[in-house]
């Protein structure tokens, strides 16, 4: 058989190209593929779960902003967040935790872990499940929650001075039902990676590296994929991202902050969170033409009402009354959205898929932009049939970390 008999009649068979070139390359190795030698080969592919073109990927940690924000959106994310132990009123254990963080963190985002000790006695250092996945584009972003800064009326730390402008507890937004279990946090951190492992495993020596000082409050995880130079897809089967601020000068305006806000803040953000339950099994009960009215865009092209094509301007006189897409546009406001799907099994009470959006955006000025647009959106969305939002957090996102600098040092230092 030659190499181009086996491509052809291989693929049939449904393997990727990437398995036919390392077949082909094992036939042009020399090696003899007779039947067994065939079965061989496959048997061999049957066991490569590797992800070679990721593992070469890594999104540098150190930075003017923090990373995760801007990256290209990765296939996986998780979102925690973590309350200070009660036991801790010493700022110089925030400042410990904050610099094993940074340096955890900037070993993992490089593909690295930590070494073990030698002595045999002691628990492993690293939980080595990611071992040889490489960094997958893995991102980590740590943020910081009001409650970070006051606790019951009581400035916990003695820095509520330097609180930053934007940052207050989320207001009640209409219709939510809101669980405090899954909601806000005194830190949060945001970890994305290409590979769930590589995320996961970040996540969790994260968690191990707290303990004592701070402890896990929730965690979610999401995924998101889009087929190259396509706009990803929601749970609801709409694009999701057309209208998103890419810009690089428009992200500068949106995105960052500036000198309205304290030393510590400039170059960062404000993370907003909402986890939104997607009523699955009633929409897809709802006709074709109803769901395209909910959100004011066409579902196979993603373009706007009035418009051909997915990128062309939203025309608000197209709108329908309530549509998504229209009471969103119409705030004026932009915000970066960076969102994540999420299934989670079946709700036993009902007997329906839970499942839903872990809507993530980030934004210099929430309480102009994210906060409001969540009230207009919470009063009257058409989306909101669908559509439960279960949790909220609003977090700052201080600036990006310098190399031989650890997060958030100039809050304290
Ligand atoms: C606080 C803001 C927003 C929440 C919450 C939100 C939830 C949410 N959105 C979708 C699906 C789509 N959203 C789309 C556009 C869009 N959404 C927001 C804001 C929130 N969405 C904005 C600012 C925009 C852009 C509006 C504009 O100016 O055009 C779209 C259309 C495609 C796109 O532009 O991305 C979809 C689809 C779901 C499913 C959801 C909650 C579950
Ligand atoms: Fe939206």
């Amino acid at each position: 058989m030659d190499k181009e008999e086996l491509g052809t009649s291989e693929q049939k068979k449904g393997y990727s190209r990437r398995e036919m070139l390392k077949m082909t390359a094992l036939a042009g190795g020399g090696i003899a593929l007779g039947a067994s030698g065939l079965g061989t080969a496959l048997e061999l592919l049957g066991k490569d779960h590797s992800r070679d073109a990721e593992k070469q990927s890594m999104v540098p940690f150190f930075g003017n902003h923090q990373a995760g924000i801007t990256t290209t959106h990765q296939s996986y994310g998780y979102l925690a967040a973590f309350d200070i132990d009660p036991s801790i009123h010493d700022v110089a254990k925030i400042m410990a935790l904050f610099i094993s963080w940074t340096r955890l963190a900037a070993t993992l985002t490089q593909g690295k872990r930590e070494a073990n000790s030698s002595n045999k006695e002691l628990p492993p250092i690293d939980t080595n499940e990611a071992r040889d996945l490489g960094a997958a584009n893995l991102t980590i972003t740590f943020g910081l929650g009001h409650s970070f800064f006051i606790k019951n009326g009581t400035d916990r730390f003695g820095i509520a001075a330097k609180i930053p402008k934007q940052l207050t507890p989320m207001p009640r937004i209409a219709h939510e039902t809101l669980d405090p279990g899954i909601s806000n946090g005194d830190l949060c951190v945001q970890v994305c990676a290409d590979v769930q492992q590589v995320a996961f495993h970040a996540l969790r020596n994260l968690i191990k590296e707290a303990l004592g000082t701070a402890n896990i409050r929730w965690m979610e995880s999401g995924f998101l994929n889009a087929a190259k130079g396509k706009t990803p897809r929601n749970l609801f089967g709409f694009k999701d991202g057309t209208a998103n601020v890419t810009d690089p000068e428009e992200q500068k305006k949106v995105i960052w902050t500036a000198n309205n806000e304290p030393a510590w803040m400039r170059g960062g953000t404000y993370l907003g969170y909402r986890k939104i339950k997607m009523m699955i099994e009633t929409w897809d009960r709802d006709a074709y033409s109803d769901q395209e009215h909910v959100f004011g865009r066409k579902k196979d092209s993603g373009a706007a009402f009035g418009r051909t094509h997915e990128h062309e301007p939203v025309m608000l006189s197209k709108q329908p009354a309530n549509s998504h897409v229209g009471l969103a546009h119409r705030t004026g406001q932009k915000i970066y959205r960076r969102a994540y799907s999420y299934t989670n099994g079946i709700q036993p009470s009902t007997g329906n898929l839970d499942a839903g959006l872990l809507f993530i955006s980030y934004q210099n000025k929430p309480q102009e932009s994210f906060i409001p647009m969540l009230r207009v959106l919470g009063k009257s969305d058409a989306l909101n049939e669908y559509t439960d939002h279960v949790a909220t957090g609003l977090f700052a996102i201080p600036s990006g970390i310098k190399k031989n600098e650890y997060f958030a040092q100039h809050l304290f230092e």
